[in-house]
């Protein structure tokens, strides 16, 4: 059996077309056999083996049927072609393409990882912070860099960079900041479009805070160009079937009061989500009640929460960044307000923000998904964000910082957050982050390697013996794997990324 699968009639060459940065809308008809991993529940995987998933011309799942016998790959042709006449696609019009697992290299199938955090933008500093922490690291980093993006040549490079790393990574949905240039951030919605990745796209506002060069003129501009982002996304993708646009109040010090009403506003009006940071250093949370006397704004107490709620920006649709240092009555309003959080562990230790309480956020209702942040974030891999989530719960684990053992976050638990979890986060639960009748395809094929080659192509760092379970294949590939082991990427049915 073969990793590459074999063809029955004629491919179109959309998955091509996508590869080669050409939007195709619809796609052919596919089926995968072999092994699908997904979360079943937070705590729970589900290992499907000798199963087969068929996804329809619009990337939906339409069938999955399990207990096959693929053992042979003539076994699992006759699988694949029972499934065809099942779904009435063996007419000879019909093109499908057939893609299986292949077991001797340890493969599956397993959700897209979600990014529910990161600024586009900032790609080109991912690793370069220093010794920052949030407020000299905006000034000395990111904001002059934001600023250089208005040169579109730029962007382009940094964008198309940017969606294609994600997507070698296994990245199928992004949240994505760009700058507050309209027409850069509209190029960052056609990229998206045109590689083929699901985004949220936002154009940042802010009119307070940053330096001269960077801010928006007055609320009024802010608000306006951010409405021309959002007529460019409805121009380019009609139904947001892939990229939508995503309202984008930086954070509380770099908007103004008046900025953040209309921003709220326009919220309510266009029922479109929100994306902005919360209480990620704690400068950061002195300055915002320095900025917002409670009492003033009419916010309910002088939490920075309270502040977004004051204006209308906490609600079901929104995406709160960080939430470090929540305190209890912060996080029962965003419960309350059925608020998002994503968790950014790579940045919250990088730019030495502290360790957020996921064990403490679940317990308390308020749906989690993760973040790599770039580039507070040092990496571009969500399964990168996953292991360092895992590692951050430990260090909150232990007696010292007065943790417990439940603290701890697991295996399967941060997988679950990397796509169901993220899935919720972004507004699309039900829709991807596993694999179910109803959902849309993206997916990965990851592949751990040969068990007996030695002198196979580079297969990354996750070295598999031949005598381990599922179970310790997932492990090994949480804390060891890399875009060596993405094999191949999907989303909405189409290929967007294969590695060569
Ligand atoms: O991690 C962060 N990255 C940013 O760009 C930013 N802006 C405000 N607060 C922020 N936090």
């Amino acid at each position: 059996m073969g990793d590459i699968g074999f063809a029955i009639g004629q491919i179109p060459p959309a998955a091509a077309d996508v590869l080669q940065g050409r939007a195709a809308f619809t796609t052919h008809p596919k089926i995968f056999l072999g092994t699908f991993i997904h979360s079943r529940s937070l705590t729970e995987l589900e290992y499907l083996h000798n199963a087969a998933v068929a996804v329809d011309a619009e990337g939906l799942i339409v069938a999955i049927e399990k207990d096959l016998d693929l053992s042979t790959p003539s076994l699992t042709r006759s699988a694949a072609h029972s499934l065809l006449s099942k779904l009435n696609w063996d007419d000879s019009s019909s093109s499908v393409e057939i893609t299986s697992t292949n077991p001797s290299k340890s493969q599956f199938f397993f959700p897209g990882f979600i990014d529910t955090h990161l600024h586009a933008s900032q790609y080109p500093n991912v690793g370069i912070f220093g010794n920052s922490t949030l407020l000299d690291w905006l000034n000395t980093y990111t904001f002059p860099l934001e600023a250089s993006l208005q040169d579109q040549a730029k962007a382009r490079k940094v964008y198309t960079r940017v969606i294609r790393k994600t997507l070698s990574h296994g990245t199928t949905t992004a949240a994505y900041y760009a700058t507050i240039d309209v027409p850069s951030t509209n190029l960052l919605a056609d990229l998206c479009l045109s590689f083929g990745q699901r985004a949220l796209v936002g154009r940042v506002c802010m009119d307070q805070l940053g330096p001269d060069y960077y801010l928006d003129a007055s609320p009024e501009d802010s608000l306006a160009a951010t409405e021309a982002t959002i007529a460019h996304c409805r121009k380019i993708d009609p139904s947001f079937g892939l990229v939508k646009p995503i309202i984008t109040p930086r954070f509380a010090p770099a908007c103004s009061a008046p900025l953040m009403k209309s921003l709220g506003e326009l919220a309510a009006a266009t029922n479109l989500p929100i994306q902005t940071h919360i209480s990620e250093n704690v400068n950061e949370i002195a300055l915002v009640k320095s900025l917002f006397p409670w009492q003033e704004i009419g916010a309910r107490d002088d939490s920075y929460a309270a502040v977004y709620d004051a204006f209308g920006l906490l609600t079901e649709k929104t995406i709160l960044a960080h939430a470090v240092h929540l305190t209890e009555d912060e996080a029962s309003l965003v419960a309350e307000r059925k608020a998002k959080v994503s968790h950014c562990p790579c940045s919250n230790s990088a730019i030495t923000s502290g360790a957020a309480k996921v064990r403490w956020l679940l317990e308390r209702g308020i749906p989690t998904g993760l973040g790599t942040d770039m580039s507070g974030g040092y990496s571009p891999s969500v399964l990168e964000a996953a292991r360092h989530a895992v590692l951050v719960s430990r260090h909150l684990a232990m007696p010292d910082a007065g943790g417990e053992e439940k603290d701890k976050l697991s295996v399967e638990e941060v997988l679950f957050l990397a796509t169901r979890g993220g899935a919720e986060v972004v507004d699309m639960k039900g829709r991807v982050g596993g694999f179910e009748v109803g959902m849309e395809w993206d997916a990965q094929l990851i592949g751990l390697g040969e068990e007996e080659e030695e002198e196979e192509e580079d297969q990354g760092n996750v070295d598999v013996f031949g005598w381990e379970n599922w179970e310790e294949k997932v492990a090994k590939w949480v804390y060891n794997g890399d875009d060596r082991n993405t094999k191949k990427v999907w989303v909405k049915g189409r290929l967007v990324h294969q590695r060569k």
